[in-house]
């Protein structure tokens, strides 16, 4: 009879969603959010014998969110998924670690008092790992979509017998931003979201690639906090149309936006002197 043994494991409420409205004289705000809890610790017993003495329900994780976005308020998301995950590790002599993932979708106010806009799609996110060693954040944005209609060429690539692609010395340049950064302290969301798009804004393109670089340059150079910054960038691609069999030319005007398949540049900026490696959970 073969044994087998219990790997890695982690467990908690995903997709808590929550929105809070903070009422105030001046005009009411919003905080609409998607917070998931993942708790790792002595769960062995109740994978391998259904004792679960050491479990805290995931329906008590999410009673915690919600209980505490009333007793605590929400001043930003990454404070918020700060006090859950110390709460978890810190009550729960079972639970040594804690990952809560919060996402914060924009509202915009409409008329200074208790109306509100959903802004794009545009999502900002936040990531706190907290355990016995150590408590890391991790904050990010993820689908910024931008788009330069020049100063993006791509040219002088590997070309082998399958290769149809053209040379281009001006292109449409659009991507949709996946980006997250680390950071030792209070990192300002709003400045490195402001480099992201400053650099891809700034960055005369030869390759996606050399503005994913500039862009993660952008956040460090603006940031002294962050030590490392993640990027995940889908090309999407325009193309232009051909309209010469209608007899019409077409200088750069008329493109196809392709939604798939799209080229997928991937990459990490850190600072030379960061040595430390991101607490990565694997999955
Ligand atoms: O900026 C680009 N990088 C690539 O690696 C690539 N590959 C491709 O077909 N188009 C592009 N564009």
């Amino acid at each position: 009879m073969p044994t087998f043994a219990l790997g890695p494991n982690q467990y908690g409420k995903a997709e808590i969603r929550i929105v809070r409205v903070t009422r105030g004289p001046g005009g009411d705000e919003l905080m609409d959010l998607n917070v998931s809890v993942s708790l790792r610790g002595d769960l062995a017993a109740s994978h391998l014998t259904g004792d679960n003495g050491a479990v805290l329900p995931t329906d008590t994780q999410k009673n915690t969110v919600y209980a505490f976005a009333r007793q605590h308020g929400i001043d930003d998301i990454e404070s918020f998924a700060a006090r859950l995950a110390r709460h978890f590790v810190g009550s729960q002599p079972s639970i040594h670690g804690a990952r809560v993932h919060v996402e914060q979708y924009p509202w915009r106010p409409v008329d200074g008092r208790h109306t509100f806009r959903r802004d794009g799609g545009e999502v900002r996110t936040a990531t706190v790992h907290h355990d016995a060693e150590h408590t890391q954040v991790v904050s990010g944005v993820r689908d910024l979509v931008l788009l330069k209609t020049t100063d993006s060429e791509f040219h002088g690539f590997v070309k082998d017998a399958w290769t149809t692609l053209p040379e281009t010395r001006d292109r449409i340049l659009a991507t949709s931003v996946n980006a997250t950064w680390r950071h030792t302290g209070s990192a300002d969301h709003g400045a490195a979201r402001a480099a992201l798009v400053e650099a891809f804004a700034a960055t005369h393109s030869l390759a996606l690639q050399q503005t994913l670089f500039a862009m993660g340059s952008s956040v460090l150079a603006a940031c002294p906090d962050v030590v490392e910054v993640k990027l995940s960038l889908p090309n999407r691609h325009h193309f232009l149309v051909d309209l010469a069999p209608f007899g019409l030319d077409n200088p750069d005007e008329v493109y196809y936006a392709a939604d798939r398949p799209y080229g997928l540049i991937e990459g990490t900026v850190r600072r030379d002197d960061d040595v430390a490696e991101e607490v990565t959970w694997s999955f």
